[in-house]
Formats: structure tokens, sequence, C-alpha cells
């Protein structure tokens, strides 16, 4: 099912949430919503799911307007960063739940049960209690249970954001091999551009109320529509007045034209695989580089070393404040 958001906008009081957001989402994909917190992620989830009225604008659920039906109407299935389970049930009639309210046959119940606990491979602790579970684990439980009454959209607000670190990296995975087995549309709300990137067929860039960009990841990546974008996705550093990725910029002896400019080595630090050299450029602040290890020896860099640099030729750059610029329409 496809959903369509129409110049939608919402206050809190005197507090623009959303300022005039048209978002189209393609059916049967993943997409994600980042962007920093505040910036009315999950706002524009709950006016999707129902949860939230807005004050002007349409939702269109596959292209039925769906702006004033009450969420039971929608058929969507919603998981919050801290769910809600039934402590006092088990795996199995937490996930059974929303069918036996639905008065489904008991042989349908087992089957669809049974076959949802497989999908999120919690089989074997279907007569637990969700204490007995561990994070990552509960929220896969809370999955199933989304999933149980086959919603046509499937809502994730930050699912994974309560989790350390490995486990969410573990759950980014398996909600991409998942979604590729149930296929149903499916939206949810990060505010790690690491995790929208792995996980996204589409991602929609939500900041200060505003859509700043829609697009696959690599078009986020390799053409940002503004400053903002470019330095939510990705690190960036400054040359010239323009931002670009560090990685994007290469050191020469020899001036090779192309726009190169000239600069003293400042700093060296070796980070894992890569190193960093910080290149002191005129007054600006100093412009990070990083290679690998093998460039770093070939080119001899160490602080002293004066070098030119440039961007390698192609790559995105955008104006340090191109956001800015766009608003006030330069
Ligand atoms: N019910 C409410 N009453 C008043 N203000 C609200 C309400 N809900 C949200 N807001 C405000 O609207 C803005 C957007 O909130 P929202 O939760 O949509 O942001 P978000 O991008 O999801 O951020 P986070 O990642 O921190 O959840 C915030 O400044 C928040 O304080």
């Amino acid at each position: 099912m496809s959903i369509d958001v129409r110049g939608v906008h919402k206050k809190f009081g005197d507090f623009v949430a959303l300022d005039n957001v048209s978002v189209t989402i393609p059916a049967g994909g993943l997409t994600a919503l980042l962007g920093p917190s505040g910036g009315g992620k999950s706002t524009l989830l709950r006016i999707i799911a129902g949860l939230e009225e807005a004050d002007a604008g349409q939702v269109l659920i596959d292209g039925v307007d769906a702006t004033h039906l009450p969420p039971r109407k929608r058929n969507v299935g919603f998981v919050f960063q801290h769910y809600a389970a039934f402590k006092h049930l088990s795996v199995y009639r937490n996930v059974a739940f929303g069918l036996e309210i639905r008065k489904r046959p008991a042989q349908e119940v087992r089957a669809r049960v049974h076959e949802l606990l497989e999908l999120v491979h919690l089989e074997q602790f279907a007569d637990r209690l969700p204490a007995q579970l561990s994070g990552g684990q509960r929220q896969r439980m809370a999955l199933a249970r989304a999933l149980a009454v086959e919603p046509t959209v499937l809502l994730l607000d930050e699912p994974f954001g309560a989790l350390d670190a490995n486990v969410r990296k573990e759950l980014r995975d398996w909600l991409r091999r998942l979604h590729d087995e149930v296929s149903v549309t499916t939206i949810f709300v990060t505010h790690d551009q690491e995790e929208a990137m792995e996980v996204a067929d589409q991602i929609v860039v939500v900041n200060e109320g505003r859509v700043e960009q829609i697009g696959t990841p690599d078009e986020l990546y390799d053409a940002p529509a503004n400053d903002f974008v470019m330095r939510f996705v990705g690190p960036v550093t400054e040359l010239d007045g323009a931002l670009v990725r560090p990685h994007d910029l290469e050191l020469y002896h020899e001036n090779p034209g192309g726009g190169a400019v000239f600069g003293t080595v400042d700093r060296v630090a070796r980070v894992g695989f890569e190193v960093r050299a910080w290149l002191v450029v005129r007054d600006d602040p100093p412009v990070l580089v990083t290679l690998t290890r093998t460039q770093a020896k070939a080119l001899g860099i160490s602080p002293g070393a004066k070098l030119w640099v440039r961007p390698v030729p192609g790559a995105p750059t955008v104006p340090t404040r191109s956001r800015t610029l766009d608003k006030v329409g330069v």
C-alpha cells in the first residue's frame, strides 16, 4: 500500500512541528524518516498512524483519504521504542492477542503465531514471559505482534533505539531480511544515519518540521540537496567555502590544477585502517583529509609536509550554507 502525505501542517501551541510536509511512500518499500531529535519524525509517523491529527493537509493510504480515519480503520501495525508487552502473558499469547480479539478460529491463530515466531526466530521462547527475554528479543516479539494482524503498513518508531550498539546492528540486518520476506510497506523513524543508509530503500530527511530531501541512500550521499543533508549523512570538511567528504579529497606534491589549493599538514592521526591528516590552507580552519595507510606512506604525510589538495573530480560538494541561502531565496 502506498502512502501519500500532502501538505501536512502541525502545530503544538505556537510551535510548528510540521510545516507543509509532502512525502510519497512507495508500496512494499522500506522507508526511513531520518533527522535530528525534535525535527518532527515521530509527529509525522503518528499522523500517518492516525494517533495524531494534522491541522491541515491530507494522508492518503493506497489512494484512499485516511486523514480523518481512526487508527484502527487504517490497518497499520505500530512498534515503539519502549514496547509495552502484556507482562503476564507468554510470548505466544502476546503475539496471538490481536488475532484472538478478532475472534479468528483457534487453529488459524495457532498456525499464524507459529509462523510469526519462526519468522522472528523466537519459536523456542514461545512459553516465556516478556521479562525473560533480552531487549532485542522483546523488540522482535513486538514486530511479530504488529505483523500478526497482517497490517497493510508497518510503522516503527525508533524500534531499536533503546538497545545497545551491537544488538542494534544485528536487528538492523534482521529487519532488512524480514522486510524482504514479508514486503509490507514499512516506515521507520531513526536519528542514526548509518541505520537509515544500511537498511532503507528510501530516506526522507526531516529537520525543523520540514523535508530537506527524499531519495535513495546513494542519492542522499552522492547528491545531497543542501549543506544540512550533506552534514547529516556522512563526514564533511570545508575547503574553499564548500563542504566535501574527507575521503573525496586528493593530495599532490605538484599542483594538479582543477582548483587545487596549497597547504601544510598540521596533524596526522591513524585511526584503524585509515589515516587522517589536517591541512592548514590559508587562514581557514584545518581541512580534514582521510587516506589509506598505503596512500599516506606513498605521499610521505607527516606534520610540516607541504601539499596540494583538491576534491576528486566529480565528488559531491555543496556550498557551506546552501540551506540558509535557499530559505531566503538566494
Ligand atoms: N504532544 C506534544 N505537545 C507539545 N509539543 C510536542 C508534542 N509532541 C511533539 N512535540 C514537539 O514537536 C517537536 C517534534 O517532535 P517529534 O517527536 O516529532 O520529533 P522527532 O524528530 O521524532 O524527535 P525524537 O527523535 O527526539 O523523537 C519537538 O520539539 C517536540 O517537543
